[in-house]
């Protein structure tokens, strides 16, 4: 499913009126019927409603949703808060078909505020422009302050569709019913809550209409179509020969639980390489794991012998390696010796600020998974900005540097060196606790040896993660109790769910 700016959206429906021959009216009735559908289904019992109508096509889609919940017997209150002249052409259209049904407008008084009542906000959608206006401004103020259960007509009113706005006033909605296509405030890290539960409703907009974006929802049937299937003759060399590098003296549990991820989530052969004197006390937890001893300064990484590198189809670098300076020529070796992909986290992506030249340099495949405070080191952006701007942000460092950029968060943006967004919107606050990053790291390296497409491999990794922590929480976890460690056993459940092979 395509994620879209408002302009994008835009382009789509004129398009399809324009040269598909679709009615700017039916399309309207569309919306609005997809909507009141939802609304009878969510709420059989519930006889009262308050449908709110702004001066747009939203509130176009308001007067359908009026419509249809009267012609059901329900008792539906419909208060256009703007004056007459505000409402034009296909809303207008709708509103006359309103009262030719016999039906009519109330006034906003204080009784048509009661908890009983499910509020349908049909304010402003995708047009909303700047500061809020009288009377959208205390009326916004007015429906959070309410009782009542908020439903949101294809974006909560007041909302930005885009990335990039940094002051606004919303509806902080209950539900929100999506008109054809998510917006990109969806998944931000300041807006995505504003729309509660949510749900996209097809319209009808020709498919073949669609703007050409490449930014997308990744899906469980997106996972089970993609997965590599592992052929019956399979052995160690087929599915992967992977080193990580990580860890030292302080955080040896970083590389412990990357490798274990790897192994668990199918590698074939996995090599942790880290300081000599820790291999000992990692053993234990890791036998099926192959070791290599580092050079070492103070319990830190100094030094990798390129000749770890052979063999091996991808490496990953940077978990648990600690930022002393004594460290950074180990990333400059890997950005310019490892010949398959590279996937550089945590630590070693605090050593890429310095070796930006060293990225630009190198061909082959490179990956980056910084979550927004390592993202805004990268960048040199406030962390707010970053949350603001999490795809153009993606797309200026992936394009100007070459690599795949996987912004880790709530929703993870995944972009690749031409610009394709993927959204991975899977997993829950269970996972924000140190050692979660360390898991993905060791099953996206496992990922990108055994997919054929980098970002497949990343969005299959993101997804098998997430997923994982949903699944245990459904079962015998909580968000409170989850640790990262569970999550690599659990990779099981995943694969077990999804890809019963
Ligand atoms: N295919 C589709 O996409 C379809 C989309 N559909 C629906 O259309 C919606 C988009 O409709 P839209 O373009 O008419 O814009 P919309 O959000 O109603 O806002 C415009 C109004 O808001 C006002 N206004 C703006 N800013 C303001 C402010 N700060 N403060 C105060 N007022 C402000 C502005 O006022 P003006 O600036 O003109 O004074 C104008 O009256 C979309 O979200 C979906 O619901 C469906 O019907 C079917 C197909
Ligand atoms: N609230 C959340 N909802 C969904 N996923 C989350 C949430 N918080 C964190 N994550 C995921 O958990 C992982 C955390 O990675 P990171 O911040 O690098 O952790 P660490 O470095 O502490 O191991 C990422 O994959 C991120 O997408
Ligand atoms: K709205």
């Amino acid at each position: 499913m395509q994620v879209l700016r408002a302009e994008e959206m835009y382009d789509w429906d004129r398009k399809a009126m324009e040269s598909y021959g679709r009615e700017g009216q039916v399309l309207m009735e569309n919306a609005g019927r997809a909507i009141a559908e939802e609304i009878l289904r969510k709420f059989p019992e519930t006889e009262k409603f308050l449908i709110v109508i702004g001066g747009g096509n939203n509130g176009g889609d308001g007067y359908v949703i009026a419509r249809i919940l009267k012609d059901r017997r329900r008792i539906a209150t419909a208060v256009q808060v703007v004056p007459d002249e505000k409402i034009k052409g296909d809303a207008l259209y709708h509103k006359r078909v309103y009262e030719q049904s016999g039906y009519s407008l109330s006034s906003l008084s204080e009784e048509v505020w009661n908890e009983n009542t499910v509020l349908v906000d049909a304010m402003l959608g995708i047009g909303v422009k700047g500061a809020l206006r009288a009377p959208f401004d205390e009326l916004v103020s007015k429906v959070n302050e309410s009782q009542m259960h908020r439903i949101s007509v294809d974006i909560p009113s007041g909302l930005p569709a885009d990335e990039g706005v940094k002051e606004f006033q919303a509806v902080k909605a209950d539900t929100t019913y999506i008109v054809q296509a998510p917006k990109q405030s969806l998944f931000l890290d300041h807006t995505a809550g504003y729309y509660g539960e949510w749900k996209v409703l097809d319209i009808g907009l020709p498919p073949m209409a669609s703007p050409k974006v490449s930014r997308e929802i990744w899906t469980e049937g997106a996972f089970a179509e993609s997965f590599p299937v592992l052929p019956g003759s399979a052995h160690k060399g087929t599915r992967g020969k992977g080193l990580i590098v990580g860890g030292g003296r302080m955080m040896p549990g970083a590389l412990m639980m990357a490798a274990r991820a790897s192994i668990r989530a199918g590698a074939g052969l996995t090599t942790a390489a880290t300081v000599r004197d820790i291999i000992p006390y990692l053993t234990p937890s890791l036998p099926e794991a192959m070791f290599a001893g580092t050079g070492e300064s103070s319990g830190v990484i100094s030094s990798v012998d390129p000749e770890v590198l052979e063999g091996k189809d991808a490496v990953a670098v940077g978990v648990g390696m600690g930022r002393e300076p004594e460290s950074r020529p180990v990333i400059e070796m890997l950005l310019s010796r490892t010949s398959g992909p590279l996937l550089i986290d945590a630590d070693g992506l605090y050593h890429l600020r310095f070796l930006l030249d060293d990225l630009k340099k190198r061909q082959e495949v490179t990956v980056l998974t910084p979550h927004f405070g390592e993202m805004a080191h990268l960048t040199g952006e406030e962390v707010s900005e970053v949350k603001r701007n999490p795809f153009s942000l993606s797309r200026s460092l992936a394009y100007e540097y070459g690599v795949y950029l996987v912004l880790k968060g709530p929703n993870t943006i995944i972009t690749t060196p031409e610009g394709s967004q993927i959204i991975e919107p899977s997993g829950n606050e269970g996972l924000s606790k140190g050692g979660s990053g360390d898991v993905l790291t060791g099953v996206l390296l496992t990922m990108l040896m055994q997919h054929e497409s980098p970002v497949k491999a990343l969005a299959n990794g993101c997804f098998l993660h997430g997923r994982t922590a949903e699944l245990l929480i459904s079962k015998n976890r909580t968000v409170l109790d989850l640790l990262p460690t569970d999550l690599t056993d659990g990779l099981s459940l995943t694969y077990r769910t999804f890809l019963p092979r």
